[in-house]
């Protein structure tokens, strides 16, 4: 298929409001696509490419820039080909070799494939089909259950993989996706409630357990070979080595469990979470040892937990790793309920996440089954800009300008980022050095005082509310916003929505 075409249903879907104009267009699209295709398309479609980021900048697009094709010829294969290219082509001296792959690659695109191309290579690809679309797309084009193609591309955390399987294969082989261990599921997600009472009512007993304030593990071991995922499903077993020779002595032979993991002080307190996470970042030093916390067993020696209960999943856990359990307690009663919740927040944890006894494991669903409490509200905002800053702080970028995001284009493009207010509030001296050098590397464009960055980094925010403002886009401004964490483990398509935020004027 032309690039061209894809691009041009990726325009149709972001300039309508409707979902099913949306998922017609999509359906559309995909029963068109060669089955090679179906994988890259899928990848384009939702702006995460099978390559992920090919390490091109705007100043290499830049260069690049060449008079548009005036007939299109471009296919998805080339452009899925190019960016392999481009992923292969690394290290030094191979500036000119990638280069002259762009320079190909943008001379054979018209002047609309131009730009999707500069906006996948750049990150900032906005196509209005989230993957809540775009599964529905698949279902649809496929003539398949929503829910099959759901469940599907949640255990193989693979969209693009179960479109092309949903499209050619049979309803049977569909159906029998299931765990693989070594292959990483999405992991199921929270609602949220006010109070651990207020919780308990919503899941009725309940697993009480304390909210660890670290990173989310995913770890799945198959004889000794052991791999550990993030929350985003990225590999990095090579970074935790203390967990994996923990894990390998576990007396099970396969197993996939869930949970998290932070740095402790020698008194057995939680160390600041940006510790943790230090340890996942590319230049990591290894001064802290972290520790895992189990919450949940979703596969053991063969058999998938995902349909058992809770109640089941934790006497299974407590059977493999109980020394490793998340601490917490099963209950009917709200009184219980507040104890460990005030419990954890006395030993400096965030708070707690109250869990229906009876529920399965939903993946990748952020259902009532699992409710969090904690008592600071914070939301995951997007770095939309950084301002230099003065005084102290004079070299440094500093003041964030924080966007929400707004899927429905309510306020601007769909997909695109809604200014809601400014920071510099709570930045550490190390987190200032860390943002300086980042926001410089993801830089797109500079004004006086302030760097314009690709809205890829998320950041979490404390605020102590929402005032209306004429002055933001979204009419709406944070009060008192400070900076709690960067986020690295969370994509920009996760971010709160300028919807949650205008909700709280209400409340
Ligand atoms: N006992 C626990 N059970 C489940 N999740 C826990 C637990 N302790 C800590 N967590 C962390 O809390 C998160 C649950 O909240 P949610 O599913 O909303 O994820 P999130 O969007 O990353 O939220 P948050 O920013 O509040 O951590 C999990 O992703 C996990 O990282």
């Amino acid at each position: 298929m032309l690039l061209l075409e894809l691009v041009e249903t990726t325009k149709a879907v972001a300039s309508t409001r409707s979902r099913l104009a949306k998922v017609d267009a999509l359906a559309h699209l995909l029963r068109r696509l060669e089955p090679a295709e179906i994988p890259t398309a899928v990848g384009l479609l939702s702006a995460k490419p099978r390559q992920g980021r090919v390490g091109v900048g705007w100043s290499a697009v830049a260069a690049a820039k060449a008079d548009p094709a005036a007939e299109p010829r471009l296919t998805v294969s080339d452009f899925d080909t190019a960016l392999d290219r481009l992923l292969a082509t690394a290290g030094s001296g191979s500036g000119a070799e990638r280069a002259a792959i762009l320079r190909t690659l943008m001379a054979a695109a018209t002047e609309p494939e131009q730009s999707f191309i500069a906006g996948v290579l750049l990150g900032e690809l906005r196509t209005g089909a989230l993957e809540g679309v775009l599964t529905d797309a698949v279902a649809r084009a496929s003539d398949r259950p929503v829910d099959a193609v759901r469940r599907a591309a949640m255990l193989s955390g693979d969209l693009g993989g179960t479109a092309l399987l949903a499209l050619m294969g049979t309803a049977a082989e569909l159906d029998a996706v299931g765990l693989v261990v070594g292959r990483p599921v999405q992991p199921m997600l929270a609602a949220t409630a006010g109070s651990a009472g207020a919780a308990l009512e919503a899941t009725g007993e309940a697993s009480v357990e304390y909210k660890l304030d670290g990173a989310r593990i995913q770890v799945h071991r198959s004889g000794s070979d052991v791999r550990i995922f993030t929350r985003n499903l990225a590999d990095v077993t090579h970074r935790l080595p203390e967990v994996v020779d923990l894990v390998r002595g576990l007396p099970v032979q396969d197993v996939i469990l869930d949970g998290e993991t932070l740095a402790l002080d020698e008194e057995g307190a939680p160390r600041p979470f940006q510790e943790t996470m230090s340890r996942f970042g590319a230049d990591a030093v290894r001064e802290t040892l972290l520790h895992p916390w189990f919450f949940d067993v979703l596969h053991i020696d063969g058999r998938d937990l995902l349909d058992e209960p809770l109640a089941t999943r934790i006497d299974i856990l407590n059977r493999v790793a109980p020394a490793h359990r998340i601490p917490g307690e099963v209950t009917a009663d709200p009184a219980v309920a507040e104890r460990v919740s005030q419990d954890a927040l006395a030993a400096g944890h965030e708070g707690v996440v109250v869990k229906a006894i009876d529920s399965v494991y939903a993946a990748g669903r952020r259902g009532s089954n699992w409710v969090k409490v904690k008592p600071v509200h914070t939301y995951d905002l997007v770095v939309l800009a950084c301002e230099w800053g003065s005084g102290r702080r004079t070299g440094m970028l500093s003041n964030l300008h924080l966007g929400a995001l707004d899927p429905g284009g309510d306020f601007g493009e769909p997909g695109g980022y809604v200014m809601v207010g400014k920071t510099f509030k709570g930045l550490t001296d190390e987190l200032l050095r860390w943002q300086t050098a980042r926001f410089q590397e993801i830089e797109v464009r500079r004004t006086a005082g302030t760097v314009w960055v690709e809205p890829k980094t998320v950041v979490e925010i404390a605020i102590d509310g929402v005032q209306q403002s004429p002055r933001y886009p979204g009419g709406i401004a944070l009060r008192f916003a400070r900076v709690k964490r960067y986020r690295e483990d969370k994509a920009p398509a996760e971010a709160d929505t300028i919807q949650t935020l205008r909700s709280l004027l209400r409340s």
